[in-house]
């Protein structure tokens, strides 16, 4: 850390140390109704957190709240021990904010809209800036642009852009809202690489609609719907579901009488088949791992019938544990 730069160390209380934002029963009622319903946050330091939910959840008002862009109808929060309402300020001088689309000046650099940020809170030598601002460009893969004007920048180029800008000061936590919105394959790959990169520096809490995403990056996962908070756990947490074991097969030939040998186990809960074209996908959930290890797919395949062309335990992702959430509200 460069001495010349303001140091962002605690000076908040005790409860910094644990959770970088921590929140109690946080709400927000608009006129038209309410946008967040007793909202209870527990951000640990240095994790990336996947902010998520439909539109309209309360993602962006939660972010208004914690920045002191606007004020709870009750409840309270705290972002590095500090108060969310009283210490805005001081928050806000510590947390890198990159809005929803992040809006630069055209006609300047990459190099020079990052000294142009530097302006406002950095005094020392240029030596100590223009290393800061080229190690923020190296982080997040712009060096090779960084004298270009931004107007010939692709719409990812200018989300990292957008990044390095709420980096340079070395914040203790980044509020990212939507980074990988409305961005190509290649440039939303670009975008996880850098928070990937930037993990070992600071807590990220960025809110998406982008599931494969969080699903790579993030460690924590915070869903929202109508204002209210259904889920709050580590990723691996929520990817192990319920615990139910359910196996996944296809298949092509003959299978009804496979389907009758394996409904009949006691072992078997439930076999779920979907047809596909000239081949069937099986869900058979089983009350007994050990007895499907071991019987499953002999009982399954009688005379080469049927034939097995994928067969595994099935994984949970993101995207079903979201919408059965979302759908079910639970
Ligand atoms: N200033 C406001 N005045 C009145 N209602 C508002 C205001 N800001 C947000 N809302 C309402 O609060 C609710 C939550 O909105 P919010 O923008 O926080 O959702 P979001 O999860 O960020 O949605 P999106 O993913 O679409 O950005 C919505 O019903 C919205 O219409």
């Amino acid at each position: 850390m460069l001495s010349t730069f303001r140091q962002n160390v605690g000076h908040g209380d005790a409860r910094s140390d644990a959770y970088v934002i921590e929140t109690h029963n946080l709400s927000k009622r608009y006129k038209t109704g309410i946008a967040l319903k007793g909202l209870n946050l527990r951000i640990p330091k240095n994790t990336i957190c996947g902010f998520l939910g439909p539109n309209g959840a309360g993602k962006s008002t939660a972010i208004r709240l914690l920045l002191g862009l606007s004020k709870a109808s009750s409840g309270n929060g705290m972002v590095f021990g500090l108060d969310i309402e009283r210490d805005s300020v001081a928050i806000r001088r510590r947390v890198g904010y990159l809005a929803q689309d992040p809006h630069f000046y055209d006609h300047m650099t990459a190099r020079q809209t990052l000294r142009f940020v530097c302006s406002f809170f950095y005094s020392g030598p240029s030596s100590v800036l223009e290393k800061r601002i080229s190690d923020s460009l190296d982080l997040v893969g712009l060096n090779d642009k960084a004298d270009r004007p931004i107007k010939g920048f692709s719409g990812g180029e200018r989300q990292r852009l957008g990044i390095a800008q709420a980096y340079i000061n070395h914040p203790q936590l980044m509020i990212l809202d939507e980074p990988a919105a409305s961005i190509d394959p290649i440039g939303r790959r670009d975008i996880l690489e850098v928070m990937q990169r930037l993990r070992q520096y600071t807590t990220i809490f960025y809110s998406t609609h982008l599931l494969d995403d969080v699903q790579r990056v993030s460690d924590m996962v915070v869903i929202l719907k109508d204002g209210e908070m259904l889920a709050h756990a580590p990723i691996e947490e929520l990817l192990a579901g319920s615990g139910e074991v359910v196996y996944e097969l296809q298949l092509e030939g003959e299978t009804s009488s496979a389907y009758e040998r394996l409904s009949s186990q006691a072992w078997v809960k439930q076999v779920s088949v979907m047809r596909e074209r000239d081949q069937e996908r099986w869900y058979v959930s089983v009350s007994d791992e050990e007895s499907a290890k071991m019987f499953l797919l002999p009982l399954l395949i009688q005379d080469g019938q049927p034939y097995v062309s994928a067969f595994g335990r099935k994984k949970h992702g993101l995207e079903d544990i979201f919408l059965s959430m979302v759908e079910n509200d639970k």
